[in-house]
C-alpha cells in the first residue's frame, strides 16, 4: 500500500475548528517556556514568525492580542542600513523578512515604520540582468524571491522600480512541460513554487499567458485519497501545501476543482485539541507556520468563522484592499 495513502484522519480526530485554542496558542507562542528551544533554532525567522503570527491571529479576529508597538519597535530594529529587513536584531537583511516586514507593516497601517525609499532601492538592488531576483547579496537565485520582490514593491505601489518586463519573463521560463514551476528554468515542478509563480504572474497581470487547465491539473495531482495535499508526486500530504495548492486553484479560478470536504477534514485533524495550533499532518508537532496556513486553507475553503484572506499576498483582503490593491485571477 502507498505510504501517502497510509495518512488516516482518526475518527476521533477534531471536527470542528477549535478558534479559542488557537488564539491561544498564537498569542502566547513566543512567550511560552514550552517553545524556548524552538525560539531559539527560529530566532533567525522571527520576523516571519511574527506575521505568520498575526495574520493568523487576523483571520480569527484576535490580532489585538499582539502589542502592536512592541512588533513595530521590533521591525524598525531590523532594517539595516542598506534598506533591507533582516529576520532579527543583528542579522542579515533578506527578500524573505523585508516582505514579512511590508506585510505586517500595512496589516497595522504603519508604513512610516520603515525608511520606504531605502527598502524599494534594496529590493531593485537584488534584480539580475535575466530578469530573476537573488534573496539576498548571497545571490541564491529562485522564483521565491520573485515573487518577494513584486508582492513588497505592489504593496508599496512601486513597481516602477524594477524591470517588470524582464521579471515576468523569467518567472514564464521556469514553467515546465508538466504544467507545474520550479525555483529555475528546468528545475522539478513543485507546489511552493507554483504558488510564487503564479502569484508573481497575477501581480504583472500576465496569467493569461498561462495554459490555466494544465496547470490546474497539476494541482490537483496533488491531492490524496486521505484529501491532504502533497508539494509533489510521491510526497506525503502536508498542512502547508494545502495553502499553496489551494491559493494556486484559487488564482487560477479552479478552485472547485479540488475535494473541498476531504481537504478541510484533513486540515481540522491537523489541529492539537489540546494546547492549540496546527501542524503539518495529523500526529505531528504544531507550529505557527502550519497554523497560519491551515487557517488561511479554510478560509480559501469558504470557512465563514474567519476572515476572507487574499490568495495571492496571503494577508487579509481587506488589508489589500485597503492598500488599493487588487491583484489578477481567472475566472
Ligand atoms: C523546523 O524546520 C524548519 C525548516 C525550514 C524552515 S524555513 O524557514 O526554511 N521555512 C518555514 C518553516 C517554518 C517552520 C516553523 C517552525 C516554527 C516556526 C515559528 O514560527 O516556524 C517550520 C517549517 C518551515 N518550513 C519547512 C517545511 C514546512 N512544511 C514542510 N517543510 C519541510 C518551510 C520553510 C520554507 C518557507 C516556506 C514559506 C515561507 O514563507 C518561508 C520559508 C524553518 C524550520
Ligand atoms: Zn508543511
Amino acid at each position: 500500500k502507498s505510504v501517502e495513502g497510509s495518512i488516516k484522519c482518526a475518527d476521533d480526530a477534531p471536527k470542528e475548528l477549535l478558534h479559542k485554542l488557537h488564539v491561544e496558542y498564537l498569542a502566547t507562542y513566543s512567550s511560552n517556556p514550552k517553545h524556548a528551544m524552538e525560539k531559539t533554532i527560529s530566532e533567525y525567522l522571527r520576523m516571519s514568525g511574527a506575521y505568520w503570527t498575526l495574520t493568523g491571529l487576523r483571520l480569527l479576529g484576535a490580532a489585538d492580542r499582539l502589542d502592536r508597538s512592541e512588533l513595530l519597535r521590533f521591525i524598525g530594529q531590523c532594517q539595516t542600513p542598506a534598506g533591507g529587513v533582516a529576520g532579527s536584531v543583528g542579522h542579515d537583511p533578506h527578500l524573505l523578512y523585508t516582505l514579512s516586514a511590508v506585510q505586517i507593516c500595512c496589516m497595522y497601517d504603519a508604513l512610516d515604520t520603515l525608511d520606504v525609499p531605502r527598502l524599494v532601492e534594496y529590493v531593485a538592488g537584488l534584480q539580475r540582468p535575466d530578469g530573476s531576483f537573488q534573496g539576498d547579496s548571497w545571490g541564491e537565485v529562485d522564483t521565491r524571491f520573485s515573487f518577494c520582490a513584486i508582492a513588497c514593491l505592489t504593496l508599496l505601489n512601486r513597481l516602477d522600480a524594477i524591470d517588470t518586463a524582464a521579471a515576468g519573463e523569467f518567472v514564464l521560463s521556469c514553467h515546465n512541460w508538466d504544467g507545474g514551476f520550479g525555483s529555475r528554468p528546468r528545475s522539478e515542478s513543485h507546489a511552493g513554487q507554483m504558488y510564487c509563480c503564479l502569484g508573481a504572474l497575477s501581480l504583472l497581470g500576465r496569467l493569461g499567458e498561462l495554459d490555466a487547465d494544465r496547470t490546474g491539473w497539476w494541482l490537483c495531482e496533488r491531492q490524496l485519497p486521505a484529501g491532504g495535499l502533497n508539494g509533489r508526486p510521491e510526497k506525503l500530504p502536508d498542512v502547508c501545501y494545502s495553502w499553496w495548492v489551494l491559493a494556486s486553484l484559487s488564482i487560477l479560478g479552479r478552485l472547485h476543482w479540488i475535494d473541498e470536504e476531504s481537504v478541510t477534514r484533513f486540515i481540522l485533524a491537523s489541529q492539537d485539541g489540546e494546547d492549540g495550533g496546527i501542524s503539518d499532518r495529523p500526529g505531528d508537532v504544531c507550529d505557527p507556520f502550519h497554523t497560519l496556513f491551515g487557517l488561511a486553507g479554510l478560509s480559501l475553503l469558504g470557512d465563514r468563522s474567519l476572515a476572507p484572506i487574499d490568495p495571492v499576498l496571503c494577508m487579509p483582503t481587506e488589508t489589500v484592499r485597503g492598500r488599493g490593491v487588487r491583484p489578477q485571477v481567472l475566472t
